[in-house]
């Protein structure tokens, strides 16, 4: 059984809340306690898990958000009082998938299940992939280019080592993938791989996040948590975006890699923890040296091994086979591109490098036409896809500039920023809002309104 677990205590919220997502298409499970909602995940996994935190037995919401880590690896949405906010940061750092204020407005809880539901779903493949090929051949790396090669033998001869790695390039060419390779041809692949953004989460909490915490150690800290080192012992840490780690944290940091020792908030002795460090940016680590915000220590400490993935402008030959690849993904092993579809995406630049290579093709392989011999995806489903309007033969009227009314002119920027905006984020709304200067429920908003849900 999978689908979706909504663990709420009132019935008429169960119900209608039930009801709604099952008119979705979704299938639902609904309990009404933290024990049952335990019980029931134990007994059979769901795809997502919709929690109350103030539930029986102990209507606290400490007692639920330390129920969270009992649904992994599926994706947790907490609902939350209104005036929440704090509670709602409290389960993020928890970690829980996104959050939801109570009353519930049902659109967006359509589109946050959606996510989480996706997000699921790329999971399993994930897995039923590692599982049908173990560490693959090409790694998850696909790529044929020479670049890609050379970088796939360099991971093979690091993986097996316990050496830290970091791992530079742009952004959207596969950095987390490399250091998911990385750990799946290391004697360490049985344990965690623990990835951490350390760009997402507030500087104050990541060393309550990394490091772990007592109870009592600061307000809020209700129970004892353990850090994300101690989660990913034996296994693989991925610090994501290092080059955003607080000044504070980077000493702490250096000092694990030295000894492997760190101390969780409110304790009083340090404590061991055998992890290895895979850590990435898009950032120039060395000018953040220079200008004073990286430490030089650490910088050193980190450089040992550096892979560097690719940007896709250095491996053109990887487009199209790329492209492919994504667009079976996506739809199915008939798939394919018309040729101009094809001369287009190959022609043209990707400063969104693969991510955004992948998010045109898996929205362009929405819009397209299903022919007699199968989905053919076209030049005008990919220009719409990545938001172009000057590109799609319908719209584009270069010789009559004079066609558009102001507004019209201004919707189709506003649409065509949104479109980048989404394809650049890997359409994750969070981030996409924060670069367009919106909020994300500004963002569900307008994405609304232009029919983009
Ligand atoms: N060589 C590749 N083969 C298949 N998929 C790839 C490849 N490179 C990147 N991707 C896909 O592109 C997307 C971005 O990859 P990833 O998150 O690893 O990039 P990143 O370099 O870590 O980006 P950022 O710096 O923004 O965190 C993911 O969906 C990933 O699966």
């Amino acid at each position: 059984m999978s689908g979706i677990l909504l663990a709420d205590d009132e019935p008429a919220f169960q119900r209608l809340t039930g009801a709604w997502l099952r008119g979705l298409g979704h299938e639902v499970r609904l309990v009404g306690d933290g024990n049952a909602a335990r019980a029931a995940f134990a007994e059979a996994p769901a795809d997502c898990v919709l929690l109350d935190l103030a539930m029986p037995p102990h209507h606290d919401p400490e007692a639920g958000l330390a129920l969270i880590p009992a649904f992994a690896p599926a994706p947790v949405v907490v609902m939350t009082g209104h005036a929440d906010h704090a509670l709602a940061l409290k389960a993020i750092e928890a970690g829980a998938w996104d959050f939801l204020a109570k009353p519930v407005d049902p659109d967006l809880l359509r589109v946050v299940v959606a996510r989480a539901m996706e997000r699921a779903r790329l999971a399993r493949e994930l897995a039923a992939a590692r599982a049908q090929g173990g560490a693959s051949e090409d790694m998850g790396l696909a790529g044929a280019s020479v670049p890609m090669a050379a970088l796939r033998d360099l991971i093979r001869k690091v993986a097996p080592t316990r050496l830290t790695v970091l791992v530079l390039g742009p952004s959207g060419t596969g950095k987390e993938l490399v250091a998911r390779a990385l750990h799946d041809l290391s004697p360490r692949a049985g344990k965690a791989m623990v990835p951490v953004h350390c760009g997402a989460i507030p500087a104050d909490l990541l060393e309550s996040e990394l490091f772990g915490h007592l109870k009592g150690s600061f307000t809020g800290a209700g129970v004892d948590r353990p850090g994300l080192v101690e989660v990913a012992s034996g296994g693989t840490l991925f610090l994501d975006e290092i080059g955003e780690m607080p000044a504070a944290m980077q000493v702490k940091l250096l000092r694990f890699l030295n000894d492997g020792s760190y101390q969780p908030i409110g304790a009083r002795a340090p404590k061991q923890a055998d992890v290895r460090i895979v850590a990435a940016t898009h950032r120039d680590l060395a000018a953040k040296v220079a200008d004073g915000s990286f430490r030089e220590d650490l910088y050193y400490r980190l450089k040992g091994i550096v892979l560097r993935t690719p940007s896709l402008d250095e491996r053109p030959s990887d487009v199209a086979p790329l492209a492919a690849l994504f667009l079976r993904r996506a739809a199915d092993a008939n798939a394919r591109f018309s040729p101009e579809g094809l001369r287009w995406l190959v022609a043209r630049d990707w400063p969104g490098n693969v991510r955004e290579l992948r998010s045109v093709v898996e929205s362009a392989a929405a819009l397209a036409t299903r022919g007699a011999t199968g989905l053919v995806v076209d030049q005008p489903d990919l220009a719409f896809a990545i938001g172009d309007p000057s590109e799609i033969p319908a719209m584009a009227d270069k010789d009559a500039p004079g066609l558009m009314t102001l507004e019209q002119e201004l919707s189709a920027l506003e649409r065509l920023r949104i479109e980048q905006a989404l394809a650049r984020t890997g359409h994750n709304h969070t981030h996409a809002a924060r670069e367009l200067g919106l909020s994300r429920v500004g963002l569900l908003k307008k994405l609304d309104r232009m029919g983009l849900r």
